[in-house]
């Protein structure tokens, strides 16, 4: 009989009438009475402003630095102070601070990244132990031989820009221009730089991007380059659910419909890339174990793999595979789409302003050797000064990455305000590079700043800063030089649209999604 009332339809809608009721009052209880409030859109219950964030990340923070200033709030999954101004930043750099990027969140434990690796790691000891090591292996030895993989896989990526040019052109010479999308090339480019770099292993993806283009195929194998194209799809689906676990709340999850039929699709997808990473670690070991002290190979998988040194109270072990896998899932993520968009975005600005790109090809000329006579060295790319200041210019308009994170687990003070232990902040990135208060006309494309000390740069933030600054900065530096000497010293490059805008999805990544430019060979 008690049974029966409990489940009565009209008990239940009562229950969850007075559920609600007493979530909302709550939810505007603690709204109303936060410490510091700051302006910023008026939040709802359960979706606080996702409905004015949108999935356009950059956008959004835009219009807030527009309109609020340079310190606002927004409530996504927890309020987030949002800090646009240089010296606010900064604070949160402090060198010898150790920040989390952000609290517990059970949408990344969700997928598996909680607590392991680096960027969603708030565990001091464990994310020590693991930058340790991540600065070691991103040393000299591994740059070098990045810029030899990247030599190398240039030759294919230009055998195929020629193989395409010869298919379009009826003399079968030099003498041919095609059109072509920068962002796919660029994007399979890096991803195969990262995977070589990472596991030893290619994704073929520059030849699964041929494919889709030319008449003639590419000589790998096609399931070579079937398997290299799911691992790589598995991958950009699993960056493209990050925003979603992180910022969307439990209940929107599990509960509306829609929203939970996305995130069994992105829990399946999961699985497929873990079980990925898990034989590629499961297969290393095994070849570790049969060379018994043979010269190993130099990716970070081998060295993951062999690195014995996790402190548990006073005893060493191996790094555990949930780990190995975060670390690699870092690398894959931190190193893959910045690095690719970051050279469309290049593309983008020295195309669009000719007297840039005329300063940057006499450069190129000048200080490098012709690519078939020897490959390109770091010693080659540091001379390459003028390049250097275009990346900076481009990233300063374009971060890859446009918000950093922190979170503070005891009360600091900032912009006047202290802000207790627990508080959320995302660093605009971008809004700070492009404040007018710290650059001289911050629209304008202008390598000079960076070249010629046109303007004080010290509120340029790309890697971000402090202990978390990115361990990758110096190698997608390298990089990008390498991808500016390889193209432009061997073709001449045009959009095949100038006037049109950057096309890019701003989540996590400001991830360049098409640059249609038109190549020729350069005699
Ligand atoms: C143009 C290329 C890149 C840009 C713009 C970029 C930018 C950033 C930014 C802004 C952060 C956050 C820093 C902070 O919170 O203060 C970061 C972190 C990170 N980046 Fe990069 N990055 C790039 C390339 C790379 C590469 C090539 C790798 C790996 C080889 C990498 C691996 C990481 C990792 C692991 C973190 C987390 C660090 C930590 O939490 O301690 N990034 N990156």
């Amino acid at each position: 009989m008690i049974i029966k009332e409990i489940i009565d339809p009209i008990n239940l809608t009562k229950l969850f009438l007075t559920i609600t009721f007493i979530y909302v009052l709550n939810f505007y209880y603690r709204y109303f009475t936060r410490p510091n409030p700051l302006p910023g859109p008026f939040p709802l219950p359960f979706i606080g402003n996702l409905h004015n964030h949108g999935l356009d990340t950059n956008g959004y923070y835009e219009y807030c630095l527009k309109k609020y200033g340079d310190i606002s709030e927004v409530y996504l999954d927890h309020r987030y102070i949002i800090l646009s101004r240089p010296e606010h930043i900064k604070k949160l750099f402090a060198p010898s601070e150790f920040f989390m990027h952000q609290p517990y969140s059970q949408g990344c434990d969700e997928v598996g990244i909680e607590g392991v690796g680096l960027f969603f790691n708030g565990n001091n000891k464990s994310w020590s132990f693991n930058r340790h090591f991540f600065n070691e292996a991103l040393s000299r030895k591994l740059i070098d031989s990045t810029i030899e993989t990247i030599n190398q896989l240039y030759d294919e990526m230009s055998g195929y820009w020629q193989s395409l040019g010869n298919q379009s052109s009826s003399n079968n010479s030099n003498n041919w221009t095609i059109e072509t999308d920068f962002s796919s090339w660029f994007h399979g480019f890096t991803n195969e730089v990262t995977s070589t770099l990472t596991t030893g292993q290619r994704t073929y993806s520059i030849a699964s991007y041929y494919n889709t283009q030319s008449n003639i195929k590419s000589i790998h194998s096609n399931a070579l380059v079937e398997n290299g194209n799911k691992f790589t799809k598995a991958l950009v689906k699993f960056m493209e659910c990050l925003p979603f676990f992180t910022f969307l709340s439990p209940f929107m999850r599990h509960y509306f419909p829609i929203i939970k039929g996305q995130a069994n699709s992105y829990l399946n997808n999961r699985d497929l890339l873990f079980k990925n990473l898990d034989e590629m670690i499961k297969n290393r070991r095994n070849e570790i174990e049969k060379m018994q002290g043979a010269e190993m190979k130099s990716d970070m998988l081998t060295s993951l793999l062999t690195a014995k040194t996790v402190v548990e109270g006073d005893n060493f072990r191996p790094m555990p595979d949930k780990e190995i896998r975060g670390n690699l899932i870092d690398i894959f993520l931190g190193g893959s789409d910045t690095t690719a968009s970051l050279f469309c975005y290049i593309t983008y600005y020295v195309c669009k302003n000719p007297e840039v790109k005329q300063k940057m090809l006499s450069e190129i000329d000048s200080v490098l050797p012709n690519f078939s006579d020897k490959l390109y060295k770091q010693e080659d790319l540091k001379q390459l000064k003028y390049c250097n200041a275009i990346i900076f210019e481009a990233a300063r308009l374009m971060p890859p990455i446009a918000i950093a994170l922190r979170h503070i687990t005891k009360e600091f003070e900032i912009a006047g305000y202290k802000w207790p232990a627990g508080t959320n902040f995302h660093l605009n990135i971008k809004g700070a590079q492009r404040h007018p208060e710290f650059w001289n006309n911050p629209e304008v494309f202008n390598p000079d700043r960076f070249y010629n000390n046109e303007n004080d740069t010290s509120s340029i933030i790309i890697w971000g800063g402090g202990k978390r600054i990115c361990p990758g900065r110096s190698l997608s530096i390298v990089e990008s030089l390498l991808f500016i000497a390889l193209v432009y010293k061997n073709y001449n490059v045009e959009l095949v649209n100038p006037n049109d805008p950057l096309k890019f999805f701003s989540g996590m990544v400001i991830s360049s999604t098409e640059l249609k430019v038109r190549i020729s060979p350069r005699t």
